[in-house]
């Protein structure tokens, strides 16, 4: 008798975990405003999921949330007249999961779908499981044919552009003019993929020699690669640092491999004269501070770090530990240092806060929630920031810019206006410090110096040089600010 028994049902085919966290984190970040960084560790422990599936849920949570934007545009496209606002945001978050697999992680159909449609049912009841099975077998039909399908349907190619490497257009548009100012007016698509591709862990050796933090990798059965850019820098392979203790002691840190050039060129510019008394005047969360901080304590130089915000200044304390000697930490606004201690330091960092396009491979949410509207006050605070770092550098001193963007906005035109009411200011030449420091050729746009993901495996990170003759103290700009 093939019969079933009365009350009988099918087994609830249980959710596979790695999965049913992945989707918890998509609904803290599209609901809560929650970042992946910071809630998945938690939700990892709290599941204990053991590494692997911790490594795959991550894997899930970090490829669904970069790609967004191409998902949505497959799921608009397979769900028969419903709009994505017509969707219940449950279920939208669940196909995009369902997507990821089947299309970027190339899970064979029926385990991407079975897996993804067991989670519906189990969360969000039989109706929307049958929603989704229907809306990702679609998807899966043309699993191949998606790129063509988006490129043919779509109104420009900017508009492909961002709906296929899931971009916001006005950021597409940002990076097509700077990458055209760098001479580069037809690669945008490398950088928008390269903005798609998890950055390696770049380790930054502050009071430990390569060969030492590597053996430790070895160690710790992790392993160790060599770096693309800064001679000293180690990446790391595989492997939590925080398991390494030169990097829990500090005397390592996790450190971008562009952001530890920075540090390098703060430290070894050439100037002329006394050197003695170094600023970082934007310190928070305080990772370049650290790495300058080690080059200064063997010089016996004195480190001022200053940041307006107490909870990122507590970031720089705890950085600095190690250092803690070296570092006078300090909370305020970097605008007024100029009025206050005009021609004091023999360096500045002014690492300014920008719009962070340069960094959007570290955080996979964070190109949707950034604004261009938000560019006009950046600007403002970086010329501000710029104006009072002159003041308080001393003739002959290095005044360093720089930001983790390469909108043109924030770089070039900052600079600009900048040299433009500022009397006997000079632009110097960034180039020749990097190139030295550096393993291989960097990107000038002139005397600035522009970095690339994709071509130097780092953040976008921009620099300038300012110079400041004997004579020029006297020409410094007033605070701008009413
Ligand atoms: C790009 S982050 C600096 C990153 C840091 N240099 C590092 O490597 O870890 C910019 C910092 O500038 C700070 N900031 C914002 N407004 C400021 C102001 N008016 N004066 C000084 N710093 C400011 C922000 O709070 C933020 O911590």
């Amino acid at each position: 008798m093939n019969e079933r028994p009365a009350g009988w049902v099918p087994r609830r085919q249980s959710s596979n975990y790695a999965r049913l966290v992945a989707y918890d984190a998509l609904r803290a970040v599209n609901t809560e405003d929650a970042y992946a960084n910071l809630i998945l560790p938690g939700m990892v422990s709290r599941a204990r999921l053991n590494r692997s599936d911790a490594a795959f849920a991550t894997n899930l949570a970090y490829g669904t949330l970069r790609l967004q934007g191409r998902w949505d545009a497959m799921i608009a496209r397979c769900s028969q007249g419903r709009t994505l606002a017509d969707i219940d945001p449950r279920a939208l978050d669940l196909l995009r999961l369902g997507c990821y697999q089947l299309i970027e992680l190339k899970t064979p159909p029926h385990a991407a779908i079975n897996e993804t449609v067991a989670l519906a049912r189990n969360e969000l009841g039989q109706g929307i499981a049958g929603f989704v099975n229907a809306v990702l077998r679609r998807v899966s039909e043309r699993r191949n044919a998606w790129r063509g399908i988006i490129e043919n349907s779509t109104a420009s190619r900017e508009e492909f552009l961002a709906v296929w490497h899931s971009h916001p257009r006005w950021i597409v548009r940002q990076l097509e003019s700077s990458l055209a100012a760098a001479g580069r007016s037809t690669e945008v698509e490398a950088v928008l993929e390269a903005n798609n591709t998890p950055a390696k862990v770049a380790l930054a050796c502050r009071n430990i020699s390569p060969e030492h933090l590597k053996a430790r990798i070895e160690r710790a059965k992790m392993t160790w690669e060599d770096p693309y850019l800064v001679p000293s820098a180690v990446l790391l392979a595989s492997g939590d640092p925080h398991r390494l203790w030169p990097v829990r002691d500090g005397v390592a840190g996790v450190q971008d491999e562009g952001s530890q050039l920075i540090s390098a060129i703060v430290t070894e510019a050439s100037i002329s004269g006394k050197d003695k008394s170094w600023l970082d005047m934007c310190a928070g969360p305080g990772g370049k501070t650290a790495t300058i901080a080690a080059t200064a304590a063997r010089r016996g130089v004195r480190v001022f770090a200053n940041e307006p915000q107490a909870h990122r200044l507590d970031l720089v304390e705890e950085n600095i530990a190690p250092w803690a000697d070296t570092v006078a930490l300090r909370e305020g606004d970097g605008r007024d240092i100029g009025a206050q201690e005009p021609d004091s330091y023999d360096r500045i960092l002014v690492d300014a806060p920008c719009s962070g396009l340069g960094a959007l491979r570290r955080r996979p949410e964070a190109r949707w929630r950034k604004k261009e509207s938000d560019l006009a006050a950046l600007t403002q605070l970086q010329g501000e920031l710029l104006d009072s770092a002159y003041r308080a550098l001393r003739p002959g001193g290095l005044l360093l810019y720089t930001t983790c963007s390469p909108v043109l906005a924030e770089t070039r035109d900052v600079i600009a206006a900048f040299l433009e009411r500022t009397a006997g200011a000079e632009l110097g030449d960034v180039t020749v410090t990097a190139n030295r420091r550096a393993l291989r050729p960097v990107a000038s746009r002139g005397m600035t110096v522009q970095l690339w993901p994709d071509i130097h495996h780092t953040d976008a990170m921009y620099m300038a040089r300012i110079l400041k003759s004997a004579s020029a103290s006297e020409f410094a700009p007033a605070s701008r600010r009413s």
